[in-house]
Formats: structure tokens, C-alpha cells, sequence
């Protein structure tokens, strides 16, 4: 019987592998050893924690680059027609427990959830007050709380927001602000695919990003984020990873009915083809909204949006992935990564040696001209 380079027997169903099963990659990553007192003051938050490690092969030029990244999923904990004031004050409370969880596990950049300072009201098509919500990238009281958090316990913070633009017309836009572990902002990305999709009306409240696909460069690794809808577009986590980006995080809100098939597969294939760490993050439970509002498919009124099924997880560049969290509590997945492995993965697959850019890029330029004619070549 083959054997891993652990020792271990490379299949579970005990046969000869075949050839193309030679090459030892795990399907699922190895558990962490977490501390006690974070599983205990996890258990008094009434949220779930997972630890989790993905390996990279040991190299003689360059040390291991290990990184804690923190996935934080969880539910609004008021009622939406709470003050608006009172629930943007109660989340914050709820990730700031969060938070001090990550800390203990030695987390070193944490990502919360798509909008994570508000019911997802984009489904009501009505305005106030959840435009409301919205705040200042740069000053707002979500980015100054992050920046304490960041500062205290020297972590990288990703708070995706509903940002509101005061120098540009007071544009909304779906943001994620990236706190570095010194308190300071390094920047913000913006999403870049709007959903028009179901109850996602979001197209009703702000824009498409126009930052283009940047980068973060942290004290450990380069990042970048993909918002949510974004994961359905190959070229958006691309553009992400030929800038450089070595774990791209994906903050999203999306619903049970509408993609659940979708999920475990679309951020696993995207670490793959892009031989880097993916962080899929979606929030769970049911938020129901005062005013009842249709779905456009001829079906009754009603004012909830569905069900949230979390589940979030890392994917790693050899297909390998975390198992998800829970699909219906709060939870904070820790995963330690060897960013290694997306080097070690580009040598083995060479999938931006192979990818033939230029060839896309001019046929590409060709196919959005308004005069272009598809090359279908016909008898
Ligand atoms: N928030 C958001 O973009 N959701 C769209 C639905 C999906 O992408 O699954």
C-alpha cells in the first residue's frame, strides 16, 4: 500500500491509488490545538469555535510563513426595527467578544461579514432607515472601533460596511476597510459585481467599486477582498491574485434557496485556480423586516428574506478545505495557513505561466467593442 510522506495510507477506501492520485494532497486540513479558555469563554458567548491548520511542504530557501486568519459569521442580534443607533451598538458589542476569542487563539487578520453593522434590508427596496447604516470609510464609528480593536490586540481587521462617501456626492458604496495591526488604515476596496438576483436589490442603494482589484500588504501576507457576488466572477478573484494577493477574503450575505449548491465549491475552485488561501464567510439566521415587500415572482407578499446558512470556511491551493461552521449559530473558524503553499502549488500547476493573458486581454478588448462579431464559423 502507498504511502503519504506522514505516513499515513493515501486513500481511506484501502485500494492501490491510481497515478494521478500520487501527488499527497489532503482533501480536508489537519485540527488546531486551541486554548481551553477560548473554547470556554466561546461556550459562555453561546458561539461556535473550529481550529483548523492546512501543511505546506518544508523548503530549504524560505521558512514556513504561518498566519492565523479568523472567519467571524453571526446573526443580528436585535430586531431590525430596533433605533438604528441600538443595533448598530449591539453588534459591535457581539464581535468585540468575538474578537477577544480570536485573540486568545493567536489570530492575526479576521474578517467579519458583508455589511456586517446591519440587517441586510437590501431585499425592501425602501430607503430609510437603513441607508441609514451607512458611514464614513475613513472616520466612521465602525472604522474607529476596528482601529481600537486592531490596535489592542495587533490584528489585521477586515470590516466590510455600508460606506457613505461625504466627498463624492454622498454616493453609497458596499466596502470593506482594512485595518492594519498598528490601528492604522491601510485602505478600502469596494465591491465590484452588484447581485440582481432575487430578493438582492442592492443595485437600489450603491455602486459598483470602482478601486479596481487592490491589494493589502499586511505584516503577514498580501490580502485582498472579494464582496460576496463577486465570487461568482473568476476574472474578479484573478484580477485579486495577479495583483498578488495570497488569501482573499470573501465576505458575503446570501441565502439557503438561492446558493447553498453553489457554495462549498465556488471559493474552493477559486483557491485553486488561483493558487492562493480563500476565506468564504456568510452570515446565518432570519431577519425580518416591518413592511412586507414582493420577490418579483408572483408570489406573496412577506418580510423576511430567507435563511442565512453560514457555513463559512477556508479553502487552501491544493483543493484542500476547512470543514464549514454551523449553518444556523454564530461562530469563529481560526485557520493557520503556510502561505508556502500558494508558491509551492504555481510551481507545481503553473497556472500563470500557462494562463495565456495577452491572448484573453486583446480577444477580450475585441469582444466589449459594440461592433464585434463573435468568430462563429458556420458550413
Ligand atoms: N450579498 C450578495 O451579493 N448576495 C448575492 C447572492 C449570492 O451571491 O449568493
Amino acid at each position: 500500500m502507498a504511502r503519504r510522506p506522514d505516513g499515513k495510507p493515501f486513500l481511506a477506501w484501502g485500494r492501490e491509488p491510481r497515478p494521478w492520485e500520487f501527488y499527497p494532497v489532503p482533501a480536508c486540513s489537519r485540527s488546531l490545538d486551541l486554548p481551553r479558555r477560548a473554547f470556554e469563554a466561546a461556550c459562555q458567548g453561546d458561539f461556535e469555535l473550529q481550529g483548523h491548520g492546512f501543511e505546506a511542504a518544508e523548503e530549504q530557501m524560505r521558512r514556513p510563513q504561518l498566519v492565523r486568519v479568523g472567519l467571524v459569521q453571526n446573526k443580528t442580534p436585535l430586531p431590525a426595527e430596533a433605533p438604528v443607533v441600538e443595533q448598530v451598538s449591539a453588534l459591535h458589542r457581539r464581535i468585540e467578544a468575538i474578537v477577544e476569542v480570536a485573540a486568545m487563539c493567536g489570530v492575526n487578520i479576521i474578517c467579519f461579514q458583508e455589511a456586517w453593522t446591519m440587517p441586510f434590508a437590501f431585499c425592501t427596496r425602501e430607503k430609510l432607515p437603513w441607508t441609514e447604516f451607512a458611514e464614513s470609510a475613513e472616520d466612521g464609528i465602525t472604522t474607529r472601533f476596528c482601529q481600537k480593536l486592531a490596535k489592542k490586540h495587533s490584528m489585521v481587521v477586515i470590516s466590510p460596511i455600508l460606506e457613505r462617501d461625504r466627498d463624492h456626492g454622498d454616493v453609497l458604496w458596499n466596502t470593506a476597510v482594512v485595518i492594519s495591526n498598528s490601528g492604522a488604515i491601510l485602505g478600502k476596496t469596494r465591491k465590484n459585481h452588484i447581485p440582481r438576483v432575487g430578493d438582492f436589490n442592492e443595485s437600489t442603494y450603491y455602486m459598483e467599486g470602482n478601486l479596481g482589484h487592490p491589494v493589502f500588504q499586511t505584516q503577514f501576507g498580501r490580502i485582498a477582498v472579494n464582496i460576496c457576488y463577486g465570487r461568482h466572477h473568476p476574472l474578479n478573484w484573478l484580477m485579486y491574485s495577479i495583483n498578488g494577493a495570497e488569501i482573499i477574503f470573501n465576505p458575503s450575505a446570501t441565502i439557503g434557496t438561492l446558493s447553498e449548491s453553489l457554495w462549498p465549491i465556488e471559493a474552493r475552485n477559486a483557491a485553486i485556480a488561483n493558487h492562493c488561501f480563500t476565506c468564504a464567510i456568510n452570515r446565518v439566521g432570519e431577519e425580518h423586516f416591518p413592511n412586507e415587500f414582493t420577490s418579483g415572482d408572483g408570489k406573496k407578499a412577506h418580510q423576511d428574506f430567507g435563511y442565512f446558512y453560514g457555513s463559512s470556511y477556508v479553502a487552501a491551493p491544493d483543493g484542500s478545505r476547512t470543514p464549514g461552521l454551523s449553518r444556523n449559530r454564530d461562530g469563529l473558524l481560526v485557520t493557520e495557513l503556510d502561505l508556502n503553499l500558494c508558491r509551492q502549488m504555481n510551481d507545481v500547476w503553473n497556472f500563470k505561466m500557462t494562463g495565456r493573458y495577452e491572448m484573453y486581454a486583446r480577444e477580450l478588448a475585441e469582444a466589449v467593442k459594440p461592433n464585434y462579431s463573435p468568430p462563429i464559423l458556420k458550413e
